[in-house]
């Protein structure tokens, strides 16, 4: 099945009892178990539930992995995959990562006894340089959020095997449709699916996948344990968001590139930030191991204009936290979705405090552009 059909036929796409084409919502806690003792398949909805499991079937298919894993947000699924390690044990992070995920390393994870060493991925020489005895994943986004830096998957997949550790790639900016990190030789993906996989800014949500049967046997196992599933209501939503991945992503490309001319020609705008553009250090390297470049873009105003009014000057495009729904959303990283990392770290990563990063929906493009133009002409 090819990706597009998948979205749509994927997952449990019949209900085995009514043949209910949509999957339904299981809302119940606990099943009726008929013999004691028995090995019932579904016992209590934390645990699983079937209409959690057709979602996490169909990210394991999108993912080409064996197992999928749904949680209450994103960052819960980062958690629990962080909570396959131990004390004492050390990751190689990427520099560059969304500003809760910094927040969970640094006030959460250190404190239960991860060790992290933060590295530029783009810079395979110090990814590996920066390997010890003890570490036991190298963890990434790719795209990143903000700076959208690209990060070569298969070498650094690569540079892993070697050395016998775990690779987990943040795959939120890509999506499946523009990216299978398992099929370059990561071993764990992780998804805020709050972004493009629900696509209508109306659900929190985290999937974690693999391909490696003794991970998913833990991940199955943490997922019980620590308990932060995702309920059967957003289950469904998210599956039902998901349905439409491969139509929006393409309106999102080509708004995208609508919008990346217009920011190229317009003369308020200074450095531009994203790896569709050929000059931008990590191209090739998206050429290489993405369908196409997303339309998340970041920016800079010109020296000396003032971002804080320029995006309270938009009047369509709304000034939020989030992306990849099907509205164009901007934001000030600084301020907003990276405000957790300090100052000095986000300056040292490259994140000036006007940076602007747009998410670009699939309205028209035509419009988009007009608001844009709009909220500059007033810089003027
Ligand atoms: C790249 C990335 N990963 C993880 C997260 C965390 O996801 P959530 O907000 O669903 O917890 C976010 C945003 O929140 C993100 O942008
Ligand atoms: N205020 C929130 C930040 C949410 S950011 C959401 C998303 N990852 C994005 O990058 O837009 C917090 O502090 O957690």
């Amino acid at each position: 099945m090819k990706f597009n059909t998948q979205l749509i036929h994927g997952g449990n796409s019949e209900d085995p009892t009514t043949g209910a084409v949509s999957t339904p919502i299981y809302r119940s806690s606990t099943f009726h178990q008929h013999v004691l003792g028995g090995e019932p398949k579904w016992e209590y909805s934390r645990t699983g539930n079937p209409t959690r499991a057709s979602l996490e079937k169909l990210i394991a298919e999108l993912e080409h992995g064996t197992a999928g894993f749904a949680f209450a947000s994103g960052s819960a699924a980062i958690h629990a995959t962080f909570s396959l390690f131990s004390q004492g044990d050390h990751f190689v992070v990427g520099s560059d990562v969304y500003g809760g995920t910094f927040r969970l390393i640094n006030k959460v994870l250190k404190r239960f006894g991860l060790e992290f060493t933060v590295v530029d991925m783009q810079d395979l020489e110090a990814v590996e340089n920066a390997i010890q005895d003890n570490t036991v994943a190298i963890y990434f986004e790719t795209p990143t959020n903000p700076l959208l830096q690209i990060a070569d998957i298969k070498e650094i997949a690569n540079i892993a095997k070697k050395h016998g550790v775990k690779t987990i790639v943040d795959n939120t900016f890509a999506t499946p449709y523009n990216q299978q990190p398992l099929t370059l030789g990561a071993d764990i993906v992780v998804h805020s699916a709050t972004k493009y996989l629900g696509g209508h800014s109306d659900v929190v949500a985290g999937l974690a996948v693999t391909n490696d049967n003794e991970i998913a046997e833990q991940l199955a196992f943490l997922q019980n344990s620590i308990g932060s599933t995702l309920g059967p209501d957003d289950s469904w939503l998210l599956q039902r968001g998901m349905k439409t991945l491969g139509a929006r992503m393409r309106v999102h490309q080509e708004n995208a590139t609508a919008v990346i001319d217009f920011l190229q020609n317009d003369e308020h705008i200074g450095k531009i930030y994203y790896p569709g553009l050929k000059n931008f250090p990590g191209h090739d390297v998206a050429v290489k191991q993405m369908r196409n470049f997303g339309a998340m873009i970041s920016f800079e105003l010109r020296d000396g204009l003032d971002a804080k009014k320029f995006v309270e000057s938009l009047q369509l495009i709304d000034l939020a936290e989030s992306l990849g729904g099907i509205e164009s959303l901007i934001e000030v990283p600084a301020v907003m979705t990276h405000g957790s990392i300090p100052r000095e770290i986000r300056l040292q990563n490259g994140i000036k405090d006007e940076l602007i990063r747009l998410s670009v929906g699939i309205e028209d493009s035509e419009d988009i552009i007009a608001d844009l133009q709009q909220a500059l002409k007033k810089l003027d």
